[in-house]
């Protein structure tokens, strides 16, 4: 579903590369994790995949179900169905949470050639999505993520994945900020969107996230270059015992 191969990226405007030589496949059904020092290269990963300006591919390709997604503008891709949950969510003042998510999922639908969703059809979805996650009406009135706490942001990232449907999903940190109870709601809001056709990475530092949200593989990023992919159990070993280990091994 998602084939990343030897991605080699820089910041437009500095010489340093960033991604070495990253490759990883994610196959249509799998939750991936993907572990990684400070540094490493995680948010720049998703930055690139989400199609964020300032980046620059020097080498390498990305493809989501056999398209190339490198060569897609970000709205394009987002219509294609990737969707990135950011680290640090982006307030929109003067911009209602719910008419942002509708004209999100509109356009989206448009894009794909689905009929647009009434204001009666949109209501019932973004109220039943929200009450899942407790985002209440007042704070679907709200602008976007202004004025939100650090975890409110968080799970109304998680509320546009949801209401969104997008194949292909990328939190980045997601967990970060979160109380005990919202890591929680917004584990399981990613597991019930977990289904055959969809795809998740899932960029963490910590491996109590994926007590909640179990990964099929899990992958570590180190220095822009995935050095080691295994099972669940390398995110204990993470857990347990650092980076260094493996780091050493890879050199
Ligand atoms: N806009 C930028 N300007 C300068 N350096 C940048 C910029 N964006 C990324 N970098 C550098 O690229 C490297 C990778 O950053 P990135 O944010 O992708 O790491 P990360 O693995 O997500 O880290 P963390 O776990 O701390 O969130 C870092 O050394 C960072 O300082």
């Amino acid at each position: 579903m998602l084939n990343i191969d030897n991605l080699h990226v820089k910041l437009e405007d500095e010489g340093a590369p960033i991604l070495k030589g990253l490759s990883l496949d994610v196959p249509a059904g799998e939750v991936h994790a993907v572990m990684g020092p400070n540094g490493s290269g995680k948010s720049t990963l998703s930055y690139v995949l989400s199609g964020r300006d300032g980046y620059e591919v020097t080498a390498g390709s990305a493809q989501m179900d056999g398209e190339d997604l490198l060569a897609m503008e970000a709205e394009e891709r987002a219509a294609h169905g990737l969707f990135l949950a950011f680290q640090y969510p982006v307030e929109i003042p003067g911009v209602s949470n719910m008419i942002f998510l509708r004209t999100a999922l509109n356009a989206q639908r448009k894009a794909r050639g689905e009929p647009e969703l009434n204001a009666a059809e949109f209501l019932k979805l973004v109220r039943a999505e929200g009450q899942k996650l407790r985002i209440d009406a007042d704070m679907l009135k709200r602008a976007v993520n202004v004025g939100f706490s650090g975890g409110e942001k968080k799970r109304n990232e998680i509320l546009q994945m949801a209401v969104l449907q997008p194949r292909f999903c990328i939190l980045d940190e997601t967990d970060s900020g979160l109380d005990v109870d919202a890591m929680k709601l917004v584990a399981s809001g990613v597991n019930a969107l977990r289904s055959p056709d969809r795809g998740f990475l899932v960029i963490t530092h910590y491996q109590r996230l994926l007590d909640h949200i179990q990964p099929d593989v899990v992958h570590i990023l180190h220095d822009g270059r995935i050095i080691k992919t295994g099972g669940p159990d390398l995110a204990l070993k993470v857990e347990n015992e650092g980076y260094e280990g493996l780091i050493e091994a890879a050199a």
